[in-house]
């Protein structure tokens, strides 16, 4: 099959070079420092599930690949709507432009590109990062990736896609029966361990040792459970109780690509993250006080960063 990946870094970059070790027709489409390493020394993965390294075509001209069966899209969600409209020479009838992004919104983002039926949702749980130009980093997570079409069903592309994923060494592949609860509940994590992580500089074991901080990053996850509900997400009742559990027996040390993009002063994913949360709760009758206080202290950054 034909992939393009929108984004070849730390998340397209690791899909990329699995589907290619696969067997599938992969081009790569980036920018940059990253892309010149990319053309010239190729694209290799470090990654705690196996190493690789692969020789694939680079570009930043979407018109150089043409139509293709797949595109997986992974810019960070503040470059969504910049990059969606570049996407129209890679598509063709029913080519599908998948997400792996955080946040709740790129879907929609991109319908209003591209129409709803070229897009479908997916999630990533994955640690990884372009540690130098070329070469991407795999430090941990699952390499978990979920996907499924907007309206749940079963086509005979989500399939596909399913099969390509599931044929992948160093990927759990994961057919969502509903996307939105997948894209919800991930949004409920990250949220809460991007926003604390941030906010205070400090890992999550710092966190979990304040107690009031501890408390802080439990009422993240559970306002964003909230909200989904009354956005009609079918969040399953545990799910607030899944994260903190969770996030209890995660490594002290762990961060959050917002906090690293914060602390290297590189543009952040906050209007995707908590600011989300509190415009999806406008409208309804869900406070999101915490949530508001995690926008209010890390926007003069992000608004500092916005070009980094
Ligand atoms: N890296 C991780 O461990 C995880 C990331 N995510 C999410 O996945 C998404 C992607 O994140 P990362 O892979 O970390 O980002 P990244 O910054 O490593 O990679 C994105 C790449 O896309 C490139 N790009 C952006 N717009 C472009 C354009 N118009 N033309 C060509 N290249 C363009 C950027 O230069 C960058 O190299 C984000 O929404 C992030 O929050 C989700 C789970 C884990
Ligand atoms: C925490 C992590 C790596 C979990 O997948 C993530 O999504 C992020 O930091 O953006």
């Amino acid at each position: 099959m034909r992939f393009a990946v929108f984004g070849a870094g730390g998340v397209g970059g690791y899909l990329g070079a699995r589907l290619a070790d696969a067997g599938h027709d992969v081009h790569l489409i980036a920018r940059g420092d990253h892309l010149d390493a990319l053309r010239t020394d190729g694209l290799t993965v470090e990654s705690v599930a196996g190493d690789t390294a692969v020789e694939l075509p680079a570009t930043d001209d979407p018109a150089d690949i043409g139509p293709v069966d797949y595109v997986l899209f992974c810019v960070k969600a503040h470059d969504t709507r910049e990059a969606a409209a570049d996407l129209g020479p890679l598509l063709g009838d029913d080519t599908a432009v998948v997400s792996f992004q955080n946040g709740v919104d790129n879907e929609r983002w991109l319908a209003e590109e591209v129409g709803e039926s070229h897009v479908v949702g997916g999630v990533a749980y994955i640690f990884s990062t372009i540690a130098e130009p070329g070469v991407v980093e795999h430090t941990g997570g699952p390499a978990r990736f979920v996907y499924g079409e907007l309206d749940g069903e079963r086509t005979d592309r989500i399939a596909a896609l399913d099969d390509a994923l599931r044929s992948c060494a160093g990927v759990e592949a994961v057919l969502a029966d509903d996307i939105d609860v997948e894209l919800w509940r991930k949004f409920a994590f990250i949220c809460a361990h991007s926003g604390m992580t941030a906010a205070t500089r400090l890992p999550v074991g710092d966190v979990r040792d304040a107690e009031d901080s501890w408390r802080m990053y439990r009422r993240v996850v559970e306002e964003v459970c909230a909200v989904a509900r009354a956005n009609d997400v079918a969040l399953p009742d545990d799910t607030a109780a899944e994260w903190v559990e969770f996030a209890q027996e995660l490594d002290a040390d762990s961060y959050s690509s917002l906090h690293y993009d914060l602390t290297h002063e590189k543009a952040m994913e906050l209007d995707a993250l908590n600011a989300a949360v509190v415009r999806h709760a406008d409208g309804t009758d869900v406070a999101v006080p915490m949530n508001e206080a995690v926008t209010a202290v890390l926007r003069p950054w992000a608004e500092r960063f916005a070009d980094g």
